[in-house]
């Protein structure tokens, strides 16, 4: 199986602990083991927040702000390369082909953000695209996309399956500003809706999650689905 994990920062480096990134190379190592190629691609999390916040108030431009915030998925991007040891390609991948390529040479590719105006959501998705994976998984640090965002909103509810379209539906009226949260951003929705990739959105701060949920499909997270599909694990 082909897949691509999205860890979000708020997940790889809440704070900056050497075991934790390890968890989760162990995840991905876990998964080669297994037999699968797998690609990732890294948020920036809070310490991107806390760099976009100072900058903003420095009077940088969104522009300007997304650069910073791509700085540093690349810095966290350097931690999982570092975790992985020589199962990974050497540095951040800056373009889908570079990935593409050492996905096909059995490294792991892993990317940070790319382009200013979208999120590592988005990088994921169109990764996922580009090397045709069979799995899609953002692991986030709530358990799945909700009705409302559950961190402020007590009565928000998980969605157990959505379709790519619902999706899209969701995430539409959301916040686009650089350091935005939502549960994977706009333009990731459109590229799942288009390329009907099967998608899981859990809670990735156990790193083993997500290893259980690409080897059996076994996670309590949110399923995204083609239309017309049963379940998102291939
Ligand atoms: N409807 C929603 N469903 C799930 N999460 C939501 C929703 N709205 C906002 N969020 C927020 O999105 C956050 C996930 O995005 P983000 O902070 O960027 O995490 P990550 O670092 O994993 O990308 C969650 O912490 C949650 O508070
Ligand atoms: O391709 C990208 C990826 C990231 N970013 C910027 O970097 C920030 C941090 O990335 P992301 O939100 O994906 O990190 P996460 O929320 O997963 O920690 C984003 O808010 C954007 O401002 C960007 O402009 N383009």
């Amino acid at each position: 199986m082909r897949v691509v994990i999205s860890i979000g920062g708020s997940v790889l480096a809440p704070d900056l602990d050497a075991d934790r990134v390890a968890g989760h190379a162990a995840a991905v190592e876990r998964l080669l083991d297994e037999g699968c190629e797998v690609g990732a691609v890294v948020g920036g999390g809070g310490t991107a927040r806390d760099y976009i916040g100072t900058a903003r108030q420095l009077g940088a431009n969104e522009v300007q702000l997304d650069q910073i915030g791509i700085d540093v998925t690349r810095i966290n991007a350097r931690l999982l390369i570092a975790a992985l040891d020589d199962r990974a390609a050497p540095s951040p991948a800056h373009e889908y082909e570079e990935a593409g390529e050492a996905l096909r040479r059995g490294d792991v590719p892993v990317m940070g953000g790319v382009m200013p105006g979208q999120t590592t959501d988005a990088v994921a998705a169109a990764l996922a695209e580009y090397v045709d994976a069979d799995l899609l998984v953002y692991a986030t640090s709530v358990d799945g996309v909700f009705s409302a965002d559950p961190d402020s909103d007590p009565d928000a509810e998980q969605y157990g399956r959505l379709t790519g379209t619902e999706l899209v539906d969701l995430v539409a009226p959301m916040s686009r500003g650089a350091g935005a949260s939502a549960p994977v951003d706009l333009l990731a929705a459109k590229l799942i809706e288009r390329s009907k990739m099967r998608t899981i959105v859990l809670d990735g701060t156990d790193p083993e999650r997500i290893a259980s949920a690409v080897l059996d499909g076994d996670h309590s997270g949110t399923d995204v689905v083609p239309d017309g599909c049963e379940s998102a694990w291939p």
